[in-house]
This record gives C-alpha cells, structure tokens and sequence, in this order.
C-alpha cells in the first residue's frame, strides 16, 4: 500500500529558553547544517551558541507564536488535512528536528499497512540543510526499523510549473491594491561552502555572476542556481521588469561567508537610496515560520521604515493555499500512477 510523508523543519516545544535549546541542540548539531567535524562542532553549539541562543530564539518565538502552537507547525497541519482532502492515499506529518519526527510519521504510516512511502521534503530548492539531511535520515531510519518499506523522495520542485503558477498566483493575490516600488526575494541563506559541497561536478560552482546561468549537471543540487531559477520563473509569469525585484539571502548564523546579498543589506539599502514601498517575498519556505513572520515581518519591516521607506508589505507563504495544495496532490497522483 502506498502512503505520504510531508517533511518540514520542526519547531522547539514550547516559545521558552527551556525548550528552544534541545531543539537547537538537534538541529546545529546536524554535520549537514553546520558542517565541522564533530568536536568542533560541539564545542561550537554546546559551548557557545547554546549558553546565549537560546534565550535570544526564545524570546523571537515568543514573538510569533500561536494559541495553537508553532506557527509553522499548525501550518503545516493545516496543509496535510488541506492535501489529505485531495487523495485517498494516507498522509502523515513529521518533522526534521523535534516532533513530531520522521520515525513516527513512518510508524503511522506502517501501522496504516503502508511499504511504499513518496516522502516530500517541504522545501522547494535542494540544500544539504535541508532535503538532504532529511533523505539521509529517512535512510538511516529504514534501514533501522522499516526495512520491508520503500521510501521515494520527491526532488526539489522550485521550477516545476504547478508551484511557480501557485506562487506567483498567490503573490498577484496578495499584491492586489498595492502599488509597490520594489519586490525582495529573500531567500533563507546558507554558507558558501555548502554550495561548494552539494556540487556533483565538483567544479561547476563559482559562486559568481555566471555560473547560476550556465547550464550544468549541478543545477540538480545547486540551492544558490535554483533560488535564482525560481524568482526567473516567478518573475516572467507575472511580468515583472528587471529593475523591479532584487534577490537576496536571509538568517546568517556563525562568521562563514554566506550567499550573498543579505536581506537586511538589501532592504536598508533600497530605503536609503529613496524606495518607498517594498514587498517581500520568501520563497525558500512554504510555511510561515520565525524567519518570514519575525526577522521579515517584525525586524526587517522596522529597519525598513527607520532608514526612509513608508510602506512594507509582507506576502505570506504558499501555507495551505488551495492551488498549492493541489499541486502537492498533483505530484502524488503522478506518482501514484507509477507502477
Ligand atoms: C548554520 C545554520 C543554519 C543553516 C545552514 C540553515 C539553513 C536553512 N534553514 C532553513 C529553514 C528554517 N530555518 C529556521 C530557523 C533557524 N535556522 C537556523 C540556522 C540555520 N539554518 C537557526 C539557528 C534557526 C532557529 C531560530 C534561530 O535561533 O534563529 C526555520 C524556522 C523554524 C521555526 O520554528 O519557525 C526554518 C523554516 C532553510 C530553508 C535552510 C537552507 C536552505
Ligand atoms: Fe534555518
Ligand atoms: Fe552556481
């Protein structure tokens, strides 16, 4: 019998210091995250970044967090029950870091009857942040308790048409009756090296004006080349003039050189040099989540203002937008109807 696994990031348990720190504990301590050899790594996270984070984490969620819970939880469970409505097939949530986690997701699944799982990553651009860490879990995991099932990741989906037309349909909705100067598409950023890393030709990547735009066999697993590929596809769909968008890299963690340019730059910058009115855009999730709703929604929107603009708009993720939902039970039946 077939089922679905819809993976996202997780959240800590609860907007508290208590809570923030075993979560931040899973998720920095992954060698695919940050990417030091492991007492390095551990003297980083446990010695330095859990003594101050966090609070300073705790404190931001506090900031966002809902009645029901983690914003990107709930919105997520909104879009599994949003999907589940569109297939007969059983869906289960997990998450990469904290609960509900990827072994009881496929524990719900196994205990439906089901051995052949299409799991979905929930990030549309490849990284090894994110969709891989999630395969090489997944693996690790079937191998350990799930070895009479088979697991099939659906790739990255940052150009397929049903989710460049969900989202560009649903930023058209939400730019309706405002008359913007400008468009950001912040991507989450990731360090450069990470790029270098992911790179399967190893000598593709430069990281420079060209290599984004020069077809390779490295697009496959080039975050930097798909984030620029999804705001090109966006942007045609709706017709939007080159001087009108800017890309740029958000959530720098640690002193590496991250993908350039950053957000907080970028925004700062477009205020200063006289831009008005922005909206941003932040394609790299698809759930709202403490970087699009507090350092986009709350801190870039002050600096925003502090440094000359007059108005900032926000547009939300896909969430549990119909058409995304559909496009999301689109991919499932393709698959479904695979041998
Ligand atoms: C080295 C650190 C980090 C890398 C690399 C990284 C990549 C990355 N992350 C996301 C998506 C999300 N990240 C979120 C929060 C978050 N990210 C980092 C660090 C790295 N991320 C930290 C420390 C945190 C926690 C919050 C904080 O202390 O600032 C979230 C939000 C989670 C939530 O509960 O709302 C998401 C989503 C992507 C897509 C990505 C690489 C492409
Ligand atoms: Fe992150
Ligand atoms: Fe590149």
């Amino acid at each position: 019998m077939k089922g679905i696994l819809l993976v996202n990031l997780g959240s800590p348990q609860s907007p508290t210091a208590k809570d923030v720190k075993p979560y931040l504990d899973e998720f920095l301590m992954d060698e695919r995250v940050i990417d030091m050899p492991y007492l390095l790594r551990a003297f980083v996270v446990k010695g330095i970044i859990l003594n101050t984070r966090p609070k300073k984490s705790a404190a931001a969620y506090q900031k966002i967090w809902w009645e029901e819970g983690s914003p990107l939880i709930v919105l997520s469970q909104r879009l599994q029950s949003k999907v589940q409505s569109l297939t007969d097939l059983p869906i289960s949530l997990a998450m990469r870091y904290g609960e509900p986690s990827i072994k009881t997701g496929l524990e719900e699944l196994k205990n439906k009857g089901v051995t052949d799982v299409l799991m979905i990553p929930l990030y549309p651009q490849f990284a090894m942040a994110t969709t891989e860490t999630i395969n090489v879990l997944a693996e690790q995991l079937r191998i350990k308790h799930f070895s009479n099932m088979k697991i099939t990741s659906l790739p990255a989906f940052y150009n397929k048409p049903e989710y460049i037309d969900a989202l560009a349909q649903s930023i058209k909705n939400h730019l309706k009756g405002f008359e913007y100067d400008h468009i950001v598409f912040s991507y989450h950023g990731v360090p450069e090296r990470h790029i270098k890393k992911s790179d399967i030709t190893k000598q593709h990547c430069k990281i420079d004006q060209s290599c984004c735009n020069t077809l390779s066999k490295a697009y496959e697993f080039c975050y930097r080349h798909q984030c620029l590929e999804t705001t090109k596809q966006v942007v045609a769909t709706l017709q939007i003039p080159e001087e009108k968008y800017t890309n740029s890299f958000q959530s720098r963690l640690g002193l590496d050189k991250w993908l350039q340019p950053p957000t907080d730059i970028t925004i700062n910058n477009l205020a200063e040099n006289g831009t008005k009115k922005i909206a941003v855009i932040t394609p790299a999730f698809v759930a709202d989540c403490l970087e699009t709703l507090e350092e986009i929604g709350m801190e870039a929107a002050d600096e925003f203002l502090k440094h000359g603009g007059t108005e900032f708009k926000t547009i939300p993720c896909l969430n549990d937008d119909d058409q995304w939902a559909a496009a999301l039970a689109t991919w499932i039946k393709e698959w479904q109807n695979k041998a």
